[in-house]
This record gives C-alpha cells, structure tokens and sequence, in this order.
C-alpha cells in the first residue's frame, strides 16, 4: 500500500500518513450568531495552533421541518419561534466575508459543513480548502453530488451510520478526493462509546483514503489515541466557555485545552517515528552504563543492531 494515493490537498496543506495531523477547532454555532465569538474562537484556535476553524451553514427553511417553524421557545435573545432562531444563529454574506478576511489575516483555513445544497453554493463564494459532510448528512446523495461537483476535498463523518451507509455515501462522492472521519454521534460521547479501533478499520477498508477523527467526547486523552491509532485530521468542538447557551457547548474544548490537545498532538506525531527499529547515537552513554553483556556491536542509527 503506497501512502500517496492518501494524501489530499486542504487548500495550502497536504493532509495525510505522513503529514502533521490536521487540526480543526469546529466552531459550529457555538458563536450564538455573534461574530465577535467567532473572531474571539478563531484567535483561540490560532494561539493553540490549530490548522482550521469550522462552522455549519444551513439555510434555515429548509434544514427545519415545517412543522417545527412556529413552536416557541425561550432563548438569550427572548422567547421566539424556532424558524427565528435559526436565522439568529446563522451569519450572513457579509459575516462569513468578515470571517474569511479575519482568518486570511491570522493565518488559518476555514471551512463548514453545509447542510443542505443552498450553503454549498452559498460556500463554494467563498474561497474554501474544504468541505465536511455533518454525520447527520451522510446518507443525503443530493448533498453529497453538489459537493462532489466542487472539486474539492471533501471530509465525511461517519457517526450514526452503518458500513453500508458510509460505502454509498463513498461510491456517490467518489473516494480520490474525500478523508473519512471516525466519530460517535452523542453529545458528549461516552469513553465506551468511541471504539477508535475502527479507525484502523476504516484504514483497511479504504486503503485509498485518508481516515481522520471528529471527536464529541469530553476530555483529550481519546482524541491523543485516535491521533496514536492514525488519524491524521481531527476535528473538535470548541467553546469559549462551556457553560455558554447552545446544545454543542458543553461537549467543546475550552481555549486552553484546545491548546494543550494542539501540543500534545504535535508531540504525538513527532513520537510515533517512522517504525524502523535502530539504535540512538544518544543511548550509546547509557549503554555503555548500563548493559553488562554487550552483545555484537552495532553503529548507531543502523536498522539491524545489536544482538543481544
Ligand atoms: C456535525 C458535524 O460533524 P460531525 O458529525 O463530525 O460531528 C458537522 O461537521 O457539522
């Protein structure tokens, strides 16, 4: 199995085995419709070190059943129907153009998941590296051929689907131009719940694309695993405050956990290596110290050492 059949372009970044692990802080609604909790995630994600910010863009009439349009219910912003809260926490032309020049100007991608083939074409302005199919939206062929048509990279989540869902979901948008995303689709996610091996299953079952991990789960230890099983994309959510309004808020990463997760990614990766056993020049002291029977002697950094 070759290696570059796995790699995929996320606008100025090559994302795959091999290559630093793909961060992205996802924003969704957790800015409430507030732009200036977007700008303040987007600094958190920058400062942490991730490589993208994202958000889901819907286009409220038709995400929302129509049944639903009218029920009111209670919000920060007063009590309203349902239909005017979803426009409240959804940005406009002119937001995502603000966000687009904010994240140009610190450095960092980003992109949304769009729920429906109005936000495709709504996204596909904007001069994105990527899109994410949402769990929820895998088995929507309409949405994954307008987002096959794009040319782009296109990341899909696999929560609440089965392997039948996710291999036609794959065979609709074709599988040289998608990353597939390991995730559990509950809010927070239980440990017992994760089953990260199937990332190394996903990695068998797709020899030819790149598998990630879009984590719902409190904590970090769990999403260092899945980077240490092979994920090379994580997705988070992020908030500035747990306790915030919203249903994604209390299952997000804070600013300063983002940045602990981001460092101990890096170390990760940085500590898996390239699997070929050798010899350190640096335990050569040591073992001299230490090993009583030396054994045949061997250079360091040779792949056959010592026999011991
Ligand atoms: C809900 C989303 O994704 P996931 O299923 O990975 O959580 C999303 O990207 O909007």
């Amino acid at each position: 199995m070759t290696t570059s059949n796995r790699l995929r372009q996320l606008g100025d970044r090559v994302v795959g085995p091999g290559r630093p692990v793909y961060v992205t802080g996802e924003i969704g609604i957790n800015h409430n419709g507030d732009l200036d909790n977007a700008f303040a995630l987007i600094d958190a994600a920058v400062e942490a070190g991730c490589d993208a910010v994202k958000f889901q863009k819907r286009t409220p009439e038709i995400c929302t059943p129509r049944d639903q349009w009218d029920i009111e219910r209670d919000t920060p912003w007063g009590r309203m129907t349902y239909i005017d809260y979803r426009h409240r926490v959804e940005f406009d032309e002119d937001d995502y153009a603000a966000i687009d020049a904010y994240c140009k100007k610190h450095n960092i991608h980003w992109f949304a998941s769009p729920w429906d083939t109005e936000a495709v074409a709504f996204l596909e302005k904007f001069d994105v590296p990527a899109h994410k199919v949402a769990s929820a939206s895998l088995t929507d062929d309409e949405l994954l051929r307008a987002l096959r048509a794009t040319g782009k990279t296109v990341i899909l989540s696999t929560g609440m689907s089965t392997p039948e869902q996710i291999r036609h979901a794959v065979e609709v948008l074709g599988s040289q131009n998608i990353l597939l995303c390991h995730a559990t689709s509950t809010y927070p996610a239980k440990a017992d719940e994760l089953n990260l091996r199937v990332i190394n299953t996903l990695q068998g079952e797709y020899p030819n694309v790149p598998i990630g991990y879009s984590g719902h789960e409190t904590g970090l230890q769990t999403t260092l695993a899945a980077v240490a099983l092979g994920a090379v994309f994580v997705e988070r959510h992020i908030t500035l405050d747990r306790a915030m309004w919203g249903s994604d808020q209390a299952a997000s990463v804070e600013p300063q956990g983002l940045a602990r997760m981001v460092r101990d990614i890096r170390t990760i990766e940085e500590s898996l290596g390239d699997g070929v056993k050798k010899v350190y020049e640096s335990e050569l002291a040591p073992m001299k110290k230490l090993r009583r029977v030396k054994g045949v002697v061997a250079e360091a950094g040779e792949r056959e050492p010592a026999t011991v």
